[in-house]
């Protein structure tokens, strides 16, 4: 077992309070704690709120990306790191910044999960069997573009809140059908309930999808130990090729983009598509190459979909 440099105190770990964050918190604490034989005293998990959790700005029914895109959920956390008030972040790494702070780095990823987005709805399977001129909910730029370029004929409403407040709304007639990441379902444990998973043929996940991130100040050496022994390398090697083709197009949240990238030995496939926010324009594109070269792939697809889709595609930002 590796030595842990100066493990008198115990270890911060800062976390948002939504019920996934947690059980993502939760779960990086108990790989800790079998990874060094630690108990659970060895850790205190510390919850901040952030920006992207504040129910005034949040239950105004604004699109996220006006109040504030990026780094909305992840600010407020990197803040107190740099403070010294926590030691690591355990994020969603969807939900990250390409480029962390100056002092932090974010390196560490735990095994990845379920990267399929989940189609929940209580009463047809499927987007295509959706009556004509439906109503479905959600607030993710990606997933609106994508439907759009699907069924035109939906009709698309902000959904906001947790998993309980969305399925309450579908209860009560608000929308026909709304969209969660299958990893959002599976790691609070709420799997039960009307949810099948899409094949990422019909919808391509988000950068990162289903993949926790764990950040910390770069020259701590204690948390630099103890995150490389949790850090799953195949993950790492995806994460990073899709967040290359993200660093490429954009940065922001504000263009409709989804990636994926997969292993088979030595070897990576990459699937991407951006899109235009109304869903009238698509552009996908995929590329094969050694997984070590994840990064360089990552920006030639991305270039790629860029040449694609030809000078003005960003105009309308
Ligand atoms: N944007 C919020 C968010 N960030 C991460 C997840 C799910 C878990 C993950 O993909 O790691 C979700 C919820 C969702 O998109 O349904």
């Amino acid at each position: 077992m590796t030595e842990i440099p100066s493990a008198d105190a115990p270890l911060k770990i800062g976390t948002r309070g939504s019920p996934l964050a947690l059980a993502q918190a939760y779960e990086t604490r108990s790989r800790l704690m079998v990874a060094f034989d630690l108990p659970e005293e060895a850790f205190d998990i510390v919850v901040i709120k952030t920006t992207g959790d504040d129910r005034s700005l949040i239950d105004a029914d604004r699109p996220l990306k006006e109040i504030g895109n990026k780094g909305l959920f992840t600010k407020e956390i990197e803040e107190a790191m740099l403070r010294g008030d926590i030691d690591i972040a355990v994020h969603s790494t969807k939900d990250m910044p390409t480029v962390q702070p100056d002092g932090l780095e974010l390196t560490c990823f735990l095994p990845r999960e379920d990267t399929r987005d989940a189609f929940i709805c209580p009463s047809v399977d499927s987007i295509h069997d959706l009556p004509k001129g439906a109503t479905v909910g959600t607030s993710s730029l990606r997933r609106r573009a994508q439907l759009m370029t699907v069924r035109p004929d939906l009709n698309i409403v902000e959904f906001r809140g947790n998993l309980q407040t969305r399925l309450k709304k579908l209860e009560d007639g608000v929308a026909a059908a709304t969209f969660l990441a299958m990893a959002g379902l599976s790691r609070p444990n709420m799997t039960e309930g009307p949810a099948t998973p899409i094949a990422p043929e019909d919808m391509l996940p988000a950068v990162a999808q289903g993949a926790i991130g764990i950040e910390r100040r770069s020259n701590d050496a204690r948390a630099k130990t103890m995150l490389d022994a949790l850090h799953d390398a195949d993950t790492g090697i995806r994460v990073t090729a899709e967040r290359a083709f993200l660093a490429e197009l954009d940065g922001s949240c504000e263009t409709p983009i989804a990636a994926l990238a997969e292993l088979d030995g030595d070897q990576m496939r990459m699937r991407g598509e951006i899109l235009r926010p109304d869903g009238s324009k698509s552009y996908a594109g995929e590329i094969n190459g050694p997984a070590a070269e994840g990064n360089t792939l990552g920006r030639k697809l991305a270039q790629d979909l860029i040449a694609q889709a030809g000078p003005g595609f960003f105009d309308w930002r």
